[in-house]
């Protein structure tokens, strides 16, 4: 196996085990990807992302066909839709972190950017916020929605579901997602209060330091 390929692996179980400790992936929810030369390695369908194994971690063609490891997840398509539609992704991470997960059962949100710039490290980690329509999970329909949004956006959230991450690496995917969903539980401290978000005169040098997904 390719020395970058066995990296990955490790890093996915380190990583799922991180989200798992940080009490962000309950049971058997989330999944995770990376990109290799020749396809993608995607965590297996229903297994807790605290208990992933290396070696059964699904290895799939540019096709999407299984070349090796266990069942992919069955968000093969949400994964698929960055990789294919936003160049540069290197990771998509998707999770039931808690605070982002009853966001997304809000009413009222702003589909545009369901969480508004209220400090500068969402802003610089995440950017825009879209929320997406409620799918069931693994509908292909996800997929090219998501794949729709893709170029302009790194992140989504998906309605009465959860957050979906895209990065050049799953190290910097796994930051946006901390940071995502550090930032959903300070809206929902927040909701029904006055809130002062942040300007376009302070958004603007956030975003030419630190090239965010804008
Ligand atoms: O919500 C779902 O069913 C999936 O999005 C999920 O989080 C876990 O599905 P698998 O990756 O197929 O286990
Ligand atoms: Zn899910």
């Amino acid at each position: 196996m390719p020395r970058e390929e066995a990296r990955l692996r490790e890093e996915m179980v380190q990583t799922g085990a991180a989200f798992r400790a940080l009490g962000l992936a309950p049971g058997t929810s989330g999944n995770l990807s990376a990109r290799l030369d020749d396809g993608w390695l995607m965590t297996p369908t229903n297994v807790g992302l605290g208990d992933l194994v290396a070696e059964r971690i699904s290895k799939l063609d540019w096709d999407g066909n299984l070349l090796s490891g266990d069942k992919p997840t069955k968000e093969l398509v949400l994964h698929r839709a960055f990789y294919e539609n936003r160049p540069g992704t290197g990771a998509v991470v998707h999770l039931h972190a808690p605070h982002a997960v009853a966001l997304s059962c809000l009413e009222g949100l702003d589909a545009e950017s369901c969480i508004a710039p209220i400090t500068p490290y969402f802003v610089m980690r995440v950017g825009r916020l879209p929320l997406l329509p409620y799918f069931r999970p693994g509908d292909p329909a996800m997929g090219e929605a998501v794949g729709r949004v893709a170029p302009r956006q790194a992140c989504v959230l998906l309605a009465n579901h959860g957050p979906v991450v895209s990065a050049g690496s799953l190290a910097l995917a796994r930051a946006a997602m901390e940071e995502l969903e550090e930032t959903a539980r300070l809206a929902l401290l927040l909701h029904g209060r006055p809130v002062r978000v942040l300007g376009e005169a302070e958004i603007q040098p956030l975003r030419e330091t630190f090239g965010a997904d804008w």
